[in-house]
């Protein structure tokens, strides 16, 4: 998952879009990227890290302009080389600069047909790039010296016609404005807002409305399926239904892991759906054990504390915070590799042993995918004296791929790939397992907004919403993502010294 954001402003936007990197870096922790446009001429500072080692003040300073876009990267595609931090940049037509969050299931047919047809260059292995060149393809067909909105408007409209997969874009426009856009089925979030000054209304667009409430924006709606918001640089604000057929089928998975509780993702609640989880895994426990002897529920930090202290309350149970996280590591599942991954769940986590020595414990988790963190967490319970560890996931069993920007590439990676419940406990070491029913985990979203029936959920039921993915995309996934071929390319990548083109690395 990646988090973007796109702002045009009437002052300079870099602390902005800075600002709102760092309320969304928990999408993506590999790079960041931020570029402005002041008069026509593009400032950009890109590179691997955390916000706030990416940018210096000295690249604060350069990155003047009243509008730019923004984006905080976890790779699914290519590797994690500087050159395929984002922002990306093509100069024509007219100097264009995109941020993606998502992944293009037809990414190598595009490349091809950029190189034959549209006479293209790809730099990268990014999907996101392919993206750019597509767009930029389809603006440059129209050939205007000056753009309007309703070319931008066709332009994305020829976008949709041509990619498949999961898309969430800000892209920008040199001297023009700021256009964003989603995917025809609403797989990966965005929201825009405005915030009024005396100098006239501010637009800001984010892949999570926690960016739009930290910066003092109000939020004026999700962009909806195949929907794209135009904003020129002097804030004329544009809004159009650019794909032909749609369908709002939002990633269930966002409700679960990726986004902050405090968001309201296409009308819903994080937080709320999170509280619904933690109800409905309750009355599970009661359907499966109406005698349990439960004596406390401890959350592994973070993204599990909600639905923990719901289920809790519900059973009428101890809730105890009996993990201690690290504040300063950061999320362990978007880590690339996983011997990092490994190796972090120690760094962050550490049991208070006295609300484990004796106890029948019940952890909980959001989720379990490759098994990481709950192998290391039980273990660690055991270690601290629990007497029975019961283990509960607020989704169901991960067991399929994703291919919508979610770094699960690989189906033999998956912990409950292939086995049965009973086998994931076995495998895991808990004495009882209890995972989340599917319907419920929907139903817990779906409360929030009786608009939407549809939830992209293939990891839990194989059923890809894009209708072109079969075993073979999958195979080649699994053959090209798989994490020691990550690793080998990630080595070739090089430190930094394989540098994109225009990225100011100073
Ligand atoms: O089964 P696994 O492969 O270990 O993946 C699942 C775990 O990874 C995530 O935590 P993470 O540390 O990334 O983030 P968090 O601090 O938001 O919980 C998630 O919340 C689960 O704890
Ligand atoms: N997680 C994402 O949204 C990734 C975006 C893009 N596919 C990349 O790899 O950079
Ligand atoms: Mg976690």
């Amino acid at each position: 998952m990646c988090g973007i954001a796109g702002i045009v402003a009437k002052s300079n936007v870099n602390q902005d879009l800075y600002d709102a990197l760092t309320v969304l870096q928990h999408r993506g922790q590999d790079a960041a990227g931020i570029v402005t446009c002041q008069d026509g001429r593009l400032n950009q500072r890109k590179g691997n890290g955390l916000v706030r080692d990416v940018f210096h003040t000295r690249h604060m300073q350069r990155l003047q302009g009243h509008m730019g876009i923004a984006h905080v990267r976890y790779p699914t595609a290519g590797s994690s080389s500087p050159a395929l931090a984002q922002p990306f940049y093509v100069n024509s037509p007219y100097g264009i600069s995109l941020a993606h969050n998502g992944n293009l299931t037809n990414s190598a047919e595009l490349s091809q047909e950029l190189f034959q047809s549209d006479l293209r260059h790809l730099n990268t292995e990014s999907d996101s790039e392919v993206l750019l060149n597509i767009f930029a393809h389809e603006l440059q067909r129209l050939g205007k010296l000056v753009p309007s909105a309703d070319d931008i408007f066709e332009a994305v409209s020829g976008v949709h016609k041509r990619c498949r997969g999961g898309y969430a874009v800000v892209a920008m426009i040199a001297n023009y404005g700021v256009v964003g856009f989603r995917d025809p089925n609403a797989i990966r979030p965005l929201v825009y807002g405005k915030r009024e000054t005396p100098a006239g209304t501010e637009y800001m667009l984010a892949s999570e409305s926690v960016a739009l409430d930290a910066l003092g924006y109000t939020l004026v709606g999700d962009v909806a399926p195949g929907e794209a918001v135009y904003i020129t640089h002097d804030g004329e604000f544009h809004i159009r239904q650019c794909a032909e057929k749609v369908n709002w089928a939002p990633c269930i998975f966002e409700h679960v892991y990726f986004a902050r509780p405090d968001s309201i993702m296409d009308g819903i609640s994080v937080y709320k759906s999170r509280l619904r989880q933690g109800e409905r895994l309750a009355e599970k426990v009661l359907r499966e054990r109406p005698d349990h002897d439960i004596d406390v529920i401890v959350p592994i930090p973070d993204s599990s504390r909600i639905a923990a202290q719901s289920m809790a309350a519900v059973l009428g149970v101890k809730f105890r915070e009996g993990l201690v996280k690290n504040r300063y590591i950061g999320r362990t599942f978007i880590m690339p590799g996983q011997s990092a991954r490994k190796k972090s769940v120690k760094q962050k986590l550490n049991a208070i042993g006295l609300e484990f020595k004796g106890k029948n414990v019940m952890l909980v988790d959001d989720s379990i995918v490759r098994g990481t963190t709950c192998e290391q967490i039980i273990e660690m319970a055991r270690d601290a004296g629990a007497r029975k560890v019961y283990f509960a996931s607020a989704a169901p069993p991960v067991r399929f791929p994703n291919v919508y920007g979610i770094d699960m590439p690989s189906a033999t990676e998956l912990i409950a790939h292939g086995r049965s419940v009973e086998e994931i406990r076995t495998e895991i070491g808990a004495d009882w397992l209890l995972y989340q029913d599917l319907d419920d985990l929907l139903d817990c979203s779906a409360e929030g907004n009786p608009n939407i029936s549809r939830f992209e959920c293939a990891v839990f039921n194989g059923d890809y919403i894009t209708g072109d993915v079969d075993q073979a995309y999958l195979d080649q996934l699994e053959a090209d993502r798989n994490d020691s071929n990550q690793a080998a390319k990630n080595a070739s990548a090089g430190d930094g010294a394989l540098i994109g083109l225009h990225n100011d690395v100073s």
